[in-house]
């Protein structure tokens, strides 16, 4: 079957998952994760229309992140977009895969609208990992309005694939891979990840 044609995988983990694994040289609870990559739209410092989310880890696989919605986020007139929401979502629940040292891209994402998110809002994101069943990662995440323990504005559920770091250099434009390999940090950041405990 092609993988087009594949039924959409659960998001509720089977039987046999196992719990998620903190690396144990993940960073502390309560220290910034810092950017995956400079360009990225979620995280990238150095991407002038990014949404330039900060995660900070938390206890065993989970993460924390704020997001200022700004008026350049717009859906509809001064609230912000569902797809910019989502956006910050993904990000929020793939840096849960830096706390585990595996790399993996966004298989599937479903995301619930609970409450309008206005402009000029701080949406308190928080993630965690659930299980993981072989190279599928399951990560929930809620997004709250009005502080870290204010009511729910979107949640999310995901499965995330573990993938190789061939996985970029196969599929990404050889521009950006070559210019991302010049880059030292980025290779050293990447290349520890491909040793497992
Ligand atoms: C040294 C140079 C460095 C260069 C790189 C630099 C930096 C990169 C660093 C980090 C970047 C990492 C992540 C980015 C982080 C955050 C951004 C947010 C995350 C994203 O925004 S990321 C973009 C959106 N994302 C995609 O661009 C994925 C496109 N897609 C594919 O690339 C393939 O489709 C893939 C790889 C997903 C699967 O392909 P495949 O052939 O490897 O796997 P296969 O089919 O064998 O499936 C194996 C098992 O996964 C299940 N499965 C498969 N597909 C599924 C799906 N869609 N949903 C649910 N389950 C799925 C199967 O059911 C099976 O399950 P089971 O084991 O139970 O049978």
């Amino acid at each position: 079957m092609s993988a087009a044609n594949r039924p959409k995988t659960s998001l509720v983990p089977p039987d046999d998952a196992v719990a998620p694994v903190r690396h144990p040289e993940a960073p502390a609870p309560g220290a910034p994760l810092g950017a995956h990559y400079d360009q990225c739209f979620g995280c990238g410092e150095g991407q002038p229309h990014g949404l330039h989310l900060q995660a900070r880890a938390g206890d065993g696989v989970s993460v924390t992140a704020e997001f200022t919605v700004k008026a350049a986020h717009q859906g509809a007139p001064g609230l912000a977009h569902g797809g910019v929401l989502t956006s910050a979502l993904d990000e929020t629940l793939g840096s849960l895969n830096w706390l585990m040292h595996v790399i993996a891209v966004t298989g599937r994402l479903e995301t619930d609208f609970v409450r309008p998110v206005p402009v000029d809002t701080v949406l308190h994101l928080e993630a965690r990992t659930t299980a993981v069943h072989r190279r599928k990662i399951y990560s929930s995440a809620v997004g709250r309005i009005g502080g870290p323990d204010g009511p729910v504005a979107v949640r999310a559920d995901a499965v995330f694939i573990e993938v190789k770091v061939e996985h970029f250099i196969e599929h990404g434009r050889d521009e950006e891979i070559q210019a991302a390999m010049d880059e030292p940090d980025e290779v050293r950041r990447i290349r520890a990840f491909e040793v497992n405990p």
